[in-house]
């Protein structure tokens, strides 16, 4: 396998579930090493991407390598290079913490067993406990260790913080983040968790309708998206938006609201030259920004679309 190959390419990945896609026609590249978060509204096909990946759900069309393989061809070969963690955990409730560990330990090659039982002393799961016993947040934690422990080159968190209080989740996702890109690992993760997201991610991707909208390294993505508030003396520019850069305009009180996606020099000045034009410019959150191509606060519920 080439090195250079990215950790993740699909070409028009879909899935789709009695007529209805989850997974519409994407075209995903996820570069090697690093931290990508994968961001979209409930339904938006974050977990069933990831199973795809997987080949836990075979893709209705599309292409998909992993790690320079084929997902679907090579899928055995995928698995055991690739560390998953679920959405949610189905352990067996009677098995023991230890039991389980050794159990996973046996299908591997590789096992990073210091790694193992250091996370388990970090996150207080001692090898004798009942799994059914162990609250959610620390089942949480033993599936991450079983994703880890294989030494896999791609990891793959579906929710990686659910059931965790907000101090376990900082700890954990710095443990993380640094042991694995240190050793030049590659991070996929969704979240709905956006400052955990603002804190890690290298790179954010954002699904909506089982498409991706957006796919831009974070900090890019944070300068590049503003909005500028103005007031007109008069009326408005005509095809204000059309104007470069410029997304959406909303109306707040009397002022303007310009939602931008870069080119916010050229607008401020084309804004400059309207005499008594008063501006101002607003830095937004990666909560605003996921609001904002979400579809706005004002965005209608979708309903029966779970059905
Ligand atoms: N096994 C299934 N059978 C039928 N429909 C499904 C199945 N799995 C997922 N879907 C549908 O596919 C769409 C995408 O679901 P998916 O779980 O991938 O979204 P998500 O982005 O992970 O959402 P969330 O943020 O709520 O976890 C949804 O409309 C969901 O109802």
């Amino acid at each position: 396998m080439a090195i250079s190959e990215p950790a993740v390419l699909t070409r028009g990945l879909t899935k789709t579930f009695r007529g209805r896609p989850a997974v519409h026609g994407l075209d995903l590249e996820v570069p090697r090493g690093g931290v990508f978060a994968l961001l979209g509204p409930n339904g938006a096909g974050k977990t069933t991407t990831i199973k795809l990946l997987l080949n836990l759900l075979q893709p209705s069309a599309g292409e998909m390598r992993v790690l320079g393989l084929d997902a679907v061809a090579d899928s055995v070969a995928v698995r055991r290079r690739v560390g998953y963690q679920a959405e949610s955990q189905h352990f067996y409730r009677n098995t023991g913490v230890g039991e389980l560990l050794s159990f996973c330990r046996s299908l591997y090659p590789r096992w990073n067993q210091e790694r193992v039982d250091r996370y388990c002393r970090l996150f207080e799961l001692p090898a004798r406990a009942r799994v059914g016993g162990l609250s959610k947040g620390k089942q949480t934690l033993l599936a991450l260790v079983l994703a880890v422990g294989p030494e896999p080159e791609l990891l793959l968190l579906d929710e990686p913080a659910t059931g965790l209080d907000p101090l376990r989740r900082r700890q954990v996702l710095k443990l993380l983040v640094e042991e694995m890109s240190k050793e030049g690992r590659t991070i996929i993760f969704s979240s709905h968790q956006l400052q955990d997201v603002e804190r890690i991610a290298d790179r954010v991707a954002f699904l909506l309708r089982g498409g991706l909208i957006l796919s831009r390294p974070l900090e890019q993505l944070l300068a590049e998206e503003k909005k500028v508030r103005v007031l007109f003396p008069g009326p408005p520019p005509a095809e204000l938006e059309k104007w470069p850069g410029v997304r959406r305009v909303a109306r707040e009180g009397s002022r303007l609201l310009i939602s931008l996606s870069g080119r916010l020099d050229e607008v401020l000045v084309r804004l400059q030259r309207y005499e008594g034009a008063a501006f101002d410019v607003l830095d937004q959150t990666l909560e605003d920004i996921f609001v904002e191509y979400a579809g706005g606060e004002e965005s209608v519920w979708e309903v029966g679309e779970d059905d």
